[in-house]
């Protein structure tokens, strides 16, 4: 991801990339790394010299453990932050948020930043308030270091708030029996059953099965490649500027790019 970031960032006319930062590869040729045509760009090692470097916003895809580290660092330093990173519990998000506000300082994590997922996680969060019975099954490749996926614990999230303000939790199976342990996923709140597979070829999938009767509905999203969370960092890079504290996903920045397509005048649709 980091490359891929590198790559969109020096091709937007209003961003210019200061640096690239990875542990092990500090000192090596930046094409080298990345694979990417800039000039004078170094691939540094620490992130400590970015405040030398003026940078305003930093890109955050790396792992949990280390993000945990970066952020502080990035708050405390006043440096803006994009944060693709999964993996993060709960204590982890309100451990940023409080670091974000008391700094002052915008950030934005998003567990997915492909627009084709925010919207299958919206529609997720709507569907469960009309289907009472609901599984995720996601779908990634096998280098993945985290499971289940972020964006199934977003979507699991946002379906559980759903059925929490009906004061119904999704039907749970009653027997609860598994002849092999697992192999009815991990659960998560509400009754929300989620199956993470790992295999070769694949990128980011996943699909919410609601089940009515005599009925089912399934909302499905695949990435097939990196390039489809850019557009998605490239909006919060744009938007991060006008925060001053921490925001959870981009929903609410597609929801301003509704009210651009549709002039401000949406009257009560969509
Ligand atoms: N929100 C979204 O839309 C998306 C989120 N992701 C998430 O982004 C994260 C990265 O994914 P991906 O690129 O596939 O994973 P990779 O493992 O390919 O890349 C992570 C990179 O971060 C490097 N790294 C580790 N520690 C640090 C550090 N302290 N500072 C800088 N770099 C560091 C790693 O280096 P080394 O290998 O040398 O340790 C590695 O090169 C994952 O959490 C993934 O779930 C991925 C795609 C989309
Ligand atoms: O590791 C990945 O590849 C991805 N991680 C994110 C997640 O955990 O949801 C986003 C996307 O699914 C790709």
């Amino acid at each position: 991801m980091g490359s891929t970031v590198c790559r969109t960032v020096v091709e937007q006319p209003d961003m210019e990339l200061v640096a690239a930062v990875d542990p092990k590869m500090a000192g090596i040729d930046f094409f080298q790394v990345t694979g990417v045509r800039a000039r004078g760009i170094e691939v540094v090692g620490d992130i400590s010299v970015l405040p030398i470097l003026g940078v305003d916003v930093i890109v955050d895809f790396t792992n949990a453990q280390a993000a945990r580290e970066n952020l502080r660092f990035f708050a405390e330093n006043k440096i803006r932050c994009v944060v693709g990173t999964t993996g993060f519990v709960a204590k982890d998000i309100d451990s940023f948020t409080h670091l974000f506000r008391e700094n002052k300082v915008g950030a934005i994590i998003a567990s997915n930043f492909s627009i084709g997922a925010v919207l299958m996680m919206k529609l997720s969060e709507i569907s469960a308030a009309f289907f009472d019975s609901a599984e995720i099954v996601e779908m990634h490749h096998e280098r993945k270091v985290d499971a289940p996926s972020g964006t199934a614990i977003s979507t699991a999230k946002a379906m559980a708030t759903t059925r929490k303000r009906l004061g119904r939790p999704f039907i749970d199976d009653p027997t609860k029996k598994e002849t092999i342990k697992g192999a009815r996923g991990a659960e998560s709140e509400s009754n929300v059953h989620i199956h993470s597979l790992r295999t070769v070829g694949a990128v980011a999938h996943q699909e919410v099965i609601f089940g009515g009767v005599g009925q089912s509905l399934t909302i499905r999203h695949d990435s097939y490649d990196r390039s489809s969370f850019m557009p998605g960092v490239v909006m919060a890079l744009r938007e991060v500027f006008s925060l001053q504290s921490l925001a959870l996903g981009i929903d609410w920045i597609l929801e301003r790019e509704l009210d651009v397509l549709f002039g401000g005048d949406r009257d009560g649709e969509f």
